[in-house]
């Protein structure tokens, strides 16, 4: 018996291959998943750290731009003083909201205490100097209320490190952007400092002090040194054409018009007639060389945003490229192992009910259905063949079966057929059944054979076996028993019934003439013995039908002898 057992079937062990494969897919793709997941949280967390650096860096800047109206309305008269307020309060007004936007964020809040204390300090000192009279407005107190705003940038900065100190421990791809913009803020904030290195003078109309030409010349070596590092073939700096203008316009108007008036100032000696320009007027002048500046970190801010947040997208992209190729593999493995199911086991399953109805001999060939692969319609053909095979086998086993049972002469069941159905009916307890055995022998059939010859013999026994076949029922079985012998079994008849019939052969064939060539007729007769009975095996049946018909032979022939069973101590009688 084939082990039909779900562990060994093909199927189990395709599903099984099959899900060996979907995890393999499954870890192999779930690694890289996770890397691509990773990869775009940390481009998300660096787009939205470097937008949160940029709020941070425009509070720095908005600290510094303070100074530009601080410093005209500490140098202002009268008459320039509304002005110089109004900027000023406009300034402050945005680095507040800044500075408080910034204290909802994660600071450590000694450095943000810090820097509102110093910066409330520096405003305080500006406007203790803005609050005096024109004329009576000290140098000393101006250069201070400077240096105190001063002070507060410069603890603000402390922020600023801080916070690019953690973002770039987070993430050291962010170290070059963040150094960049802090460059490029750090150059904003010297070349306010060397404006403002002038504007106590200028409102005092007194010679430029050592100490602040000291500081002046430090701060613009710092910021032509930063200034070199942003030059055009400087390979970290962004190819984008709006930067390289903004850059060359930074060039011509500051360090170009914007040193240059220092230059000037710096030249100039407070002479009788004081310089050229008062401090209102220079702070209007060179803070507006210093735009430049500020648009150029502006725009190196929006391109470095724009980067990491394009490196966003594409981890994005990426992840879901990933995830959507490792849900198709997946979903093609499935429908691989479906359509093998489908294409493969089912027609061979139907191929397998057909072998069983092929082996009972009642063949029902699968057909093959549209779209089944080749080698499914091979195998049908081949089931068909080997179909087609059996049937002419069983055909020809039926025909031999039919050859081994029957006698050649005349049709008729042989000796050996006629045996086994006597065995099954003697054997059987059905008293129906019983049977009874007519044994039936031509008498001097040689002589036939010797005066008429062989063929005339054969003849003889052809018509004896129609005209006894016509005397029977469907259901007597006659056969040829021997040479010249012939054999009815007869179930379900007495003995006297099978007497009778016996009597009633013996008849017919007296009276039958068997036309030879031409006018020869013939006549025959035959010796019948009889015997039968329940309770009896075939084989005594036999040998009793045989004494029988001995006793008929002996008795003269052409007569029907009886096997009666004798009364206990006789001998039988026929
Ligand atoms: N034509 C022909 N003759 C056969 C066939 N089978 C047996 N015989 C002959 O039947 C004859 C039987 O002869 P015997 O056994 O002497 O019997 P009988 O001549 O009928 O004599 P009794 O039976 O005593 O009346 C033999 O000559 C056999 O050759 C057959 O198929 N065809």
């Amino acid at each position: 018996m084939p082990d039909t057992t779900i562990r060994h079937s093909l199927k189990w062990k395709l599903w099984c291959m099959a899900l060996v494969a979907a995890l393999c897919t499954a870890i192999l793709a779930g690694t890289t998943l996770y890397r691509s997941v990773d990869g775009f949280l940390q481009a998300r967390h660096n787009a939205r750290d470097i937008r949160q650096f940029t709020t941070v860096f425009e509070a720095a800047n908005l600290i510094s731009a303070e100074r530009g109206p601080a410093n005209a309305l500490m140098s202002a008269d009268e008459a320039q003083r509304p002005r110089a307020r109004a900027w000023l309060e406009q300034l402050r007004r945005q680095t507040d909201d800044h500075l408080h936007r910034l204290e909802l964020g994660a600071f450590p809040p000694e450095l943000l205490a810090a820097v509102h204390a110093r910066l409330d300090a520096g405003r305080r000192a500006v406007d203790r100097v803005a609050a005096q009279a024109a004329g009576a407005r000290r140098d000393d107190d101006i250069q201070a209320a400077i240096e105190a705003m001063f002070a507060a940038w410069d603890s603000y900065f402390g922020l600023i490190q801080w916070q690019a100190t953690e973002l770039m421990r987070r993430d050291q791809e962010l170290t070059a952007p963040l150094f960049k913009t802090m460059m490029l803020g750090n150059l904003r904030e010297y070349a306010g400092r060397l404006g403002s290195y002038l504007i106590a003078p200028l409102a005092a109309g007194e010679p430029i002090p050592l100490r602040n030409r000291i500081e002046g010349q430090i701060t613009r070596g710092r910021l032509l040194e930063l200034w070199a590092l942003l030059r055009p073939s400087a390979e970290a700096l962004p190819l984008d054409a709006e930067f390289r203008q903004l850059r060359q316009q930074a060039e011509i108007r500051y360090f170009g018009d914007g040193l240059g008036l220092v230059d000037r100032l710096l030249a100039e000696a407070p002479a009788a007639g004081g310089y050229s320009l008062d401090a209102v007027r220079f702070t209007d002048r060179y803070v507006a060389t210093m735009q430049p500046l500020e648009a150029l970190r502006e725009r190196l801010l929006a391109l470095t945003v724009r980067e990491f947040e394009q490196r966003e997208h594409r981890a994005l992209q990426a992840l879901a490229t990933l995830g959507l190729t490792t849900l198709l593999s997946l979903c093609l493995l499935a429908g691989l192992v479906l359509a093998v199911q489908r294409r493969l086991f089912g027609p061979l399953l139907r191929a397998a009910d057909a072998v069983v109805t092929l082996a009972d001999g009642a063949p029902a060939l699968p057909h093959p259905r549209p779209g089944e692969a080749g080698e499914v319609r091979r195998l049908y053909h081949a089931m068909a063949m080997v179909s087609e095979r059996l049937m002419e086998r069983g055909r020809l086993t039926r025909e031999l079966e039919q050859l081994a049972l029957t006698d050649g002469l005349t049709g008729l069941l042989n000796r050996r057929a006629l045996d086994e159905l006597g065995e099954r009916a003697a054997a059987s307890p059905r008293r129906q059944d019983c049977p009874h055995l007519i044994l039936l022998d031509i008498d001097h059939f040689k002589s036939i054979n010797d005066g008429h010859g062989h063929p005339a013999g054969d003849q003889v026994l052809r018509e004896l076996a129609e005209l006894m076949r016509a005397q029977l029922r469907q259901d007597d079985h006659l056969g040829r028993y021997g040479g010249e012998e012939f054999a009815v079994l007869i179930e379900g008849y007495r003995l006297s019934e099978a007497a009778l019939l016996a009597r009633r052969l013996r008849r017919a064939i007296r009276h039958h003439r068997v036309r030879l060539g031409g006018e020869q007729t013939l006549s025959i007769s035959a010796s019948i013995g009889v015997a039968g009975g329940p309770g009896l095996g075939w084989e005594q049946i036999v040998r009793r039908a045989d004494e029988a018909l001995y006793r008929a032979k002996a008795e003269g022939r052409d007569r029907v002898r009886i096997y009666r069973r004798p009364p206990a101590g006789e001998q039988p009688s026929s």
